[in-house]
């Protein structure tokens, strides 16, 4: 009987892949989830009330990932792009229905990222009561650093967070803010998704944040994890 090899109808493409520190693999994304309003300070300044909405979670596709500081394009239909530093943690094993005392142990490693916003196109589908996806889910809209493989310590808990835009501090926070742990976060997602290795977690922004302007120079730290350095260029033709 003839084989047939099942073969794809058009090559798909690489998957989108991120640098690990002293290591000479790079690590394939899967999916990216991010959370929402995971400081309070943050859901403040964004119009809620932490005290009576708790963080939620939307997505961006894989290959809107920026990676090795690549320059990101400033993005088609908005005239409010806006930054959003954030710790990424990058799941190394999965599950589902993950205990927040064994979450910790599925993180491979954590990096320093931008969850990039077209804040109008946000506000107005917030107003609709619409989804959010034109506002996050946008090609280019995830930079994210050199991962660090994670000690026995696991993810971390406590230290600065901060961005700067041409030299100007505008965020700065310590992650023992966040509302939810690392931890917290991987468990209750557990029980919505069967988490993957090759996922990619964006753990919520702390308060300042602002506009940026095709030109803008973007420094983003976290203690302890390589800075996230990007520019924003002019929009693709
Ligand atoms: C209001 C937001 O933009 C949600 C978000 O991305 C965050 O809080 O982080």
């Amino acid at each position: 009987m003839q084989s047939l090899a099942i073969q794809p109808l058009f090559d798909p493409g690489p998957r989108p892949t991120l640098a690990i520190v002293g290591r000479p693999e790079r690590f394939p994304v899967r999916r990216i989830y991010c959370v929402g309003r995971n400081y309070a300070a943050h859901a403040r300044e964004m119009g809620g009330d932490p005290d009576r909405e708790p963080p939620f979670f939307f997505q961006k596709p894989a290959d809107a990932v920026v990676a090795d500081g690549a320059d990101v394009p400033y993005p088609p239909r908005t005239d409010d792009l806006q930054h959003e530093v954030e710790l990424v943690v990058a799941l190394g094993r999965g599950g589902r229905n993950i205990p927040v005392a064994e979450a910790g142990a599925l993180v491979f490693a954590q990096a320093v990222g931008i969850d990039l916003t077209r804040r109008d196109l946000q506000a107005a589908a917030r107003k609709a009561g619409k989804p959010w996806d034109t506002a996050k889910a946008f090609d280019h809209s995830a930079p994210v650093g050199i991962l660090h493989p994670v000690g026995p310590a696991g993810p971390l808990t406590r230290g600065r967070i901060w961005l700067a835009v041409n030299g100007d501090r505008r965020q700065q926070a310590d992650l023992a803010d966040m509302t939810w742990s690392v931890a917290e976060v991987i468990a209750e997602l557990s029980t919505l998704f069967d988490l993957a290795p090759g996922d990619l977690i964006f753990t919520g922004t702390p308060s300042g944040v602002g506009s940026l302007l095709p030109g803008d120079r973007i420094d983003a730290g976290i203690d302890g994890l390589e800075p996230l350095v990007t520019r924003i260029v002019p929009p693709v033709a």
